[in-house]
Parts: C-alpha cells; structure tokens; sequence
C-alpha cells in the first residue's frame, strides 16, 4: 500500500522532462476534488476524465465487494463506505461539502432515497457540482428503468442507422451511448460548470441522459438530413458502408484496409493506388453501380497483403489507412511518433488522454488501479477525520480498508 500510495502521489505541479529542458506546470484541473460513487462504465471514464487531467477524484466503492469492476480507475484513489448505513451516508454528506464535484451512476431516485439528493448535498455546499449520468435523464416516463448502452442508442434513433445493408442494427460496441454520450458528455458538463462557477460561485446539477448524449454526438446525421445524406436505407448511404469509396476491404493476409476517398482528388488516388483504369470503371457517384465498383475494389484488395497496400498507400494522398489490431497500433510509426499510447507500471497499454494541451497537457497516473477501500484511511484523514473517528468507522463496519482487510 505504501508503494501504491507514493506512485500515485501527483502533485499538481507536473514535471515533464523533454530533450533539452524540463517543463514545469499545472495541470487543468489541479485543485478539484471529485466524489465519483463507483458505477459501470459511463461514470468511471468520466472520472478517469478528470483525474487524467489533474482533478483529484476519490471512488467511493461498496463494502464487502472483493473486486472493483471500474476498468478506467487510473490515477483515482478508493474509499469503500457502506452506504446503507446512517453513518455512512453521513460520512459522504461530509465529504461533498469539502468537495467540488460529486458524480454519480445511480438509477433515478437512488440518491433521494439515502438522503443524498441536490437537494440535501447543495443545501450543506452551495458551490457543488453534482453531476449525475443515467440512461434516460431524471425526467420522463423511462427515467428509472433499468438500461445498457444498446438500448439508449435505440432511443436516441442512432441505431437504426448503423449496420450494413440488407443486415439488422449493429451497435458499434458501446461506445456510443456510454462513452460519446454518457462519460464524455458528462465531462464536458462538469468542466463547463466549473467555468461557470468562477463567475456564479455557484454549483449546478448535471442531468446527462446517455439518450440525449448519443443523439446530440448524431447531430451531423439529423441535421445532414437535409442534404440528402441520409436518403437510402441503412447501409446503402455515403457515410454507412453503402459507398465503395468508404469501406473496409479484406487483405490477402485476412488484415484489413480502411478507404476513406470521399472527395475526387482521392478518390483519383485511390484508383491509382489500386492500379485500375478510371476508363474502364463506373463513374464514382453512380450510386448503381456502387455494388459492382464494391466487387472490384473487394479483388483488388485481396490481391496483396496489408503490409503491401499500406506501403503503397503511405506515398498516396488517398485517404487509406490501414485497420490496425491492438497489438499493431502502438508501433505504428505515427503513433510512436506523438506517443499516442501509454504503459502503466503493470505493462498496461491504453490511449494517451486526449486532446493534448500545449501548456497544461494531461499527466496520466501509472500506478496501477486501486483496489477496494486501498485509500479509505488516508483519504478520510486528508477530509480532517481524526484516526480515533476512522478506527471507529472501521470498527462498526461504516467503512473498509483493504490495509485492515490484509491484517485479517
Ligand atoms: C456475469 C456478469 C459479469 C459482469 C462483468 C462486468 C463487465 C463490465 C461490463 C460493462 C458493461 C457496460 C454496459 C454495456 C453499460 O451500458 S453500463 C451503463 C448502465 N447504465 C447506467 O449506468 C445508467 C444509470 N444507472 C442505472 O440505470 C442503474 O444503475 C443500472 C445500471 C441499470 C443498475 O441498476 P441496479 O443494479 O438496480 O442499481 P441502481 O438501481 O442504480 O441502485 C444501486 C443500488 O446500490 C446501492 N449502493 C450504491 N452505492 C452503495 C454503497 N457504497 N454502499 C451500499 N449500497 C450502495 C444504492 O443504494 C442502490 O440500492 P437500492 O436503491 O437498489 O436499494
């Protein structure tokens, strides 16, 4: 615990050695403490959000839960508190006045009902922001059902358009609803906020409905409607694989490339790369023909493998990418070169915070996730509670720390 506590430890000062010089600075959002109540996969990333970019943000986990199932806890420290009891619900009120933001996952009316509603937490700390990220907002008849990033996709009308032709919806992961709409929403509403605090004094209430999210990161495709982008059935459009000129094509070693040659200068390229006779090929924007110029494209690629067309298509400005694995991507050369990827001490590869800020850029924490109540003690002691007072709520089951779990 001492080694986990030490590497997490990031001052708000960051130091960032470069080739030549070293640079010091603070990080965007040094100085604001968050109580993020531990959830699935929407609140924790917009957690990680906010600790990636300097917020100190505390997970409040359940008690008697072995394992956390928060897979973006990085640079977040745990508190396990037991929020069915009175002292404990006692316990996050206190911790909330002494905090700037406070994040929660709950299904509507779950807060209310442990007495820790706006209401009560606003009252106690005018200046709080408190942010809450559910599937289909605190308003309106779906409000307290229970729901999964598919089905707030569904709502949002986003998932009738995704999917190939002639195929049912398919939901690209969830990333959508959970993570566009949902976690990052959510972060853009908190940061927002805080700005506005800076003149108010004031905090706010959050509502990110995962729904409303989704719809509004689809603006583009409602509101390019208009211009007739839209017009065919699913997958028979532009932009949703209808188009052979932006699609995946198979390779002869069963990788993939990924054509994006909208526009006839590169699309020019593409036939070029492709070594095919513009002459003898439907015009690009017969939407007829589109089937016929799939197939073509379709043998083409199969013709080499993934490592040739990309040689080939890295000396072409002809929008062609290659659809790099997990393992391929960070020793992309491009990747490499802006360090895109990161390792944590456990050898963890994931993506580097983004956007990157050219002063006050993210510094992700390295240590590797905590683990269930790892921090309860030192976080309570750093919120002034007295070791007395925490040996009590450790005594009466209030709170856990996993120090005290490992002594057992
Ligand atoms: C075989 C299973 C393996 C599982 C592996 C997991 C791998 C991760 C997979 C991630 C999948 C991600 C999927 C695709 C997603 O879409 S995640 C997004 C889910 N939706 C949301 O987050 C929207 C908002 N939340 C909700 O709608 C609901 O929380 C939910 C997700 C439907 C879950 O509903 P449900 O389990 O009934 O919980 P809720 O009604 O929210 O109530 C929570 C209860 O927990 C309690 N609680 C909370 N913290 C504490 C605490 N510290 N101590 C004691 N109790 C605590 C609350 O008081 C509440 O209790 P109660 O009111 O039910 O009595």
């Amino acid at each position: 615990m001492q080694r986990a506590a030490a590497s997490r430890e990031r001052k708000p000062l960051a130091q960032v050695s470069c080739p030549r010089k070293v640079i010091l600075f603070i990080m965007a959002l040094a100085g604001v403490r968050v109580i993020e109540l531990a959830g699935l996969a929407p609140a924790p990333f917009c957690g990680m959000i906010l600790s990636d970019f300097g917020a100190k943000v505390i997970r409040v986990d359940r008690t008697k839960v072995a394992t956390a199932v928060d897979t973006q806890a990085r640079g977040k420290r745990s508190v396990a508190i037991n929020l069915k009891s009175t002292e404990g619900v006692a316990l996050l009120r206190k911790l909330c006045v002494q905090s700037d933001v406070v994040l929660e996952p709950y299904r509507k009316g779950v807060m209310e009902k442990l007495g820790l509603g706006p209401k009560e937490l606003l009252k106690e700390n005018p200046r709080l922001i408190y942010a809450r990220l559910t599937g289909y907002g605190q308003s309106g008849s779906y409000a307290t059902a229970a729901g999964h990033d598919i089905n707030y996709l569904a709502i949002s009308g986003l998932l009738s358009r995704l999917g190939r032709r002639g195929e049912k919806p398919f939901a690209p992961l969830n990333l959508l609803a959970d993570f566009a709409g949902g976690g990052l929403t959510c972060s853009l509403g908190i940061v927002l906020a805080l700005l506005e605090r800076t003149k108010s004094g004031k905090g706010q209430i959050i509502d990110t409905s995962m729904v409303e999210g989704a719809a509004y990161v689809g603006s583009f495709v409602w509101k390019s409607r208009r211009i007739g982008l839209w017009d065919n059935p699913r997958g028979q459009n532009l932009l949703d694989s209808g188009a052979p000129f932006y699609d995946t094509y198979q390779t002869s070693d069963g990788k993939y490339m990924a054509v994006g040659a909208i526009e006839p200068q590169f699309y020019r390229q593409l036939i070029k790369g492709l070594e095919l006779d513009a002459g003898e090929l439907p015009d690009q924007m017969s939407v007829n023909d589109w089937p016929e110029l799939q197939q073509i494209f379709t043998e083409r690629f199969a013709s080499k493998t993934q490592a040739d067309w990309s040689k080939i298509f890295d000396r072409i400005d002809a929008c062609v990418t290659p659809v790099l694995s997990f393992d391929q991507v960070s020793s992309h050369q491009h990747n490499q070169e802006r360090a895109s990827f990161i390792k944590d001490s456990s050898g963890e590869e994931s993506p580097r915070p983004a956007p990157v800020l050219s002063r006050t850029p993210a510094e992700p924490c390295l240590a590797s996730d905590p683990v269930i109540g790892e921090h309860t003690v030192e976080v309570l002691k750093e919120f002034g509670f007295t070791s007395a007072d925490i040996d009590q709520m450790l005594a009466a089951g209030v709170v856990e720390c996993s120090a005290v779990k490992a002594k057992l």
